[in-house]
Parts: structure tokens; C-alpha cells; sequence
């Protein structure tokens, strides 16, 4: 059963620093904003807990995942405020403890209303990138995830869960049947979302005739680095619904089931697929 009303779905922005506690604090004022502005969903950047001074800092964080009892400081945070607020949150990403001690998962834990753990997503595909100064891999602190799809049903909907460097990879969408909402809880470094951004989310929103909520990290961080921001909820035509370029603060929009439909039903691509 699905409530056909419109809701409101909220992507809170962060620029996240070095300190743990400090970043929950900023996640917390922007997840109250979002409630009190009536999102029943709340979906936080990937790395909101911590963009360290050094790759290896999100190790030295790093929880045991427990779904029965938060096992630290993030995952309580993330249980207390779905359940302070009466809403789904979308914390992407938590550094999870993996076998290899010198690793992590970087994972989005959904948690509901209730302020218990209702989905799981491992991050799959680990974002390499050199240009010049820059030079990521992410690969050197972070184990990759089964590669399978997660969805979650709430009461509007069943949801689909990707993280940054997954939106490249239209594969793991489309392997997430026909859901009405893609959560991508994102970094994309500012020279690579400045060029591919948006153009992508959209094209994930037009193929899987679905909204799209991306909650990003946008501005210049406290260890130096960019990130491009642009937070935004995309409707199954492909058109924004709100965006945040830059800085803290949210992008929040409704969802309307009936849209979904009248998409598929008008130009029913997704019914045409033969491969
Ligand atoms: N953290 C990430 O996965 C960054 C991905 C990114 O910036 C990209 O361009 O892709």
C-alpha cells in the first residue's frame, strides 16, 4: 500500500570538516530544518560525518555496523534523529569496520521513523581520479561493496540507494527495477561535478522514469578540498525540481506518485526495454 499524496523529501548540503562531533552537529540543525519544513525523508551527504584531514582518518572513525543497537557515536546519531523527528533519514555515508583493519565500507544506513535500521547500502564503485593536482583513490581506504542492488519500501514508494561514483554507472539503476526514488548521497569533487553533475542525474532520472534526490557535499572543505554541491530533487521528466548550488543549507521538493505514472503511462520506455 503506497499513500498516493504528494510528500516532501529534503537533501541537506553540508561542507563537512575534521571533526566528527562538530559535523553531527551540522547534520542535525539541517536534518531539523528539513523536518520542520515537513520532509518525511531526509537524505545526508556521503562522508557528512567526516571529511578528514587524510584519507585514513574515516579508518581511525570506523563502527561495527549493529542493526539491532547503534554501535557508536554515528549510528546512534543517525537512529536518535529519525526517531526525534518521525522521519526517514538517508545517512550517506557511515565508515563501517571491514575485515581488512586498514579499510572501510563507506555505507548509507537508512534508518525510519521508528529509529530503527530499515535498509543497508555498501558503496560499490570506489572513484579514482587524476588531473594535475588532484588525485583521489578511493580504493586505498575503502573495501567495495557486493555488487548488488538495495531498495527499501516506505510508505510512498520503494526507494533505490546509490552513492557518488555509482551515478556513473547507469547498470546499477536500472538493476533496481522500477522504483520511484533514487537517493544518492554524493562528493563529487568540484572540477568533475562542474562538468558532469548534472547532466547525469538527470539522464538517471529520464531513463528510470523516477525522481532523484541527491544530497551533496558543495563548498571548500577544511582539508583543502572542493566539492561542486548543487543538491537537487529531479522529477521523472527530467526537470529540477529544487536545487542548492553551494554551501550549507537544503534542496527540498515534493514527490508526486501520480507524475511517476503519467510518465511511464505517456512514454512508456520502460515497458519498450528488450535487453
Ligand atoms: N566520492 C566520489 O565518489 C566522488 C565521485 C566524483 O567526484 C565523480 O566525478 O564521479
Amino acid at each position: 500500500m503506497t499513500d498516493s499524496a504528494p510528500f516532501l523529501v529534503a537533501a541537506c548540503q553540508t561542507v563537512s570538516g575534521t571533526h566528527v562531533e562538530a559535523n553531527l552537529a551540522a547534520a542535525g540543525r539541517l536534518v531539523a530544518e528539513a523536518a520542520a519544513q515537513g520532509a518525511k525523508l531526509v537524505a545526508l551527504p556521503e562522508y557528512f560525518c567526516l571529511m578528514g584531514a587524510s584519507d585514513d582518518d574515516k579508518v581511525r572513525v570506523r563502527e561495527p555496523f549493529d542493526a539491532a543497537a547503534p554501535a557508536g557515536p554515528i549510528q546512534r546519531f543517525l537512529s536518535e534523529t529519525a526517531a526525534k523527528h518521525g522521519i526517514w533519514l538517508v545517512g550517506g555515508t557511515v565508515p563501517l569496520a571491514a575485515d581488512d583493519p586498514a579499510k572501510v565500507l563507506n555505507t548509507t544506513l537508512v534508518y525510519g521513523p521508528d529509529g530503527a535500521v530499515a535498509a543497508r547500502y555498501d558503496k560499490i564503485h570506489l572513484f579514482g581520479f587524476r588531473k594535475g593536482e588532484e588525485s583521489y583513490d578511493e580504493s586505498r581506504t575503502i573495501v567495495a561493496g557486493e555488487p548488488q542492488p538495495a531498495v527499501f519500501d516506505a510508505p510512498f514508494g520503494r526507494v533505490g540507494l546509490s552513492i557518488c561514483y555509482d551515478l556513473r554507472f547507469p547498470e546499477l539503476f536500472r538493476a533496481m527495477g522500477d522504483v520511484g526514488l533514487i537517493v544518492l548521497p554524493a562528493a563529487f569533487t568540484h572540477t568533475t561535478g562542474s562538468a558532469h553533475w548534472e547532466v547525469l542525474l538527470r539522464a538517471r532520472a529520464v531513463e528510470n522514469q523516477c525522481y532523484v534526490l541527491a544530497s551533496a557535499q558543495g563548498g571548500k572543505h577544511e582539508n583543502g578540498r572542493r566539492t561542486w554541491g548543487h543538491s537537487m530533487l529531479i522529477d521523472p521528466w527530467g526537470n529540477i525540481v529544487s536545487v542548492k548550488p553551494e554551501g550549507e543549507g537544503i534542496a527540498i521538493g515534493a514527490i508526486d506518485l501520480k507524475l511517476i505514472e503519467a510518465t511511464r503511462g505517456n512514454l512508456p520506455a520502460l515497458r519498450h526495454r528488450r535487453m
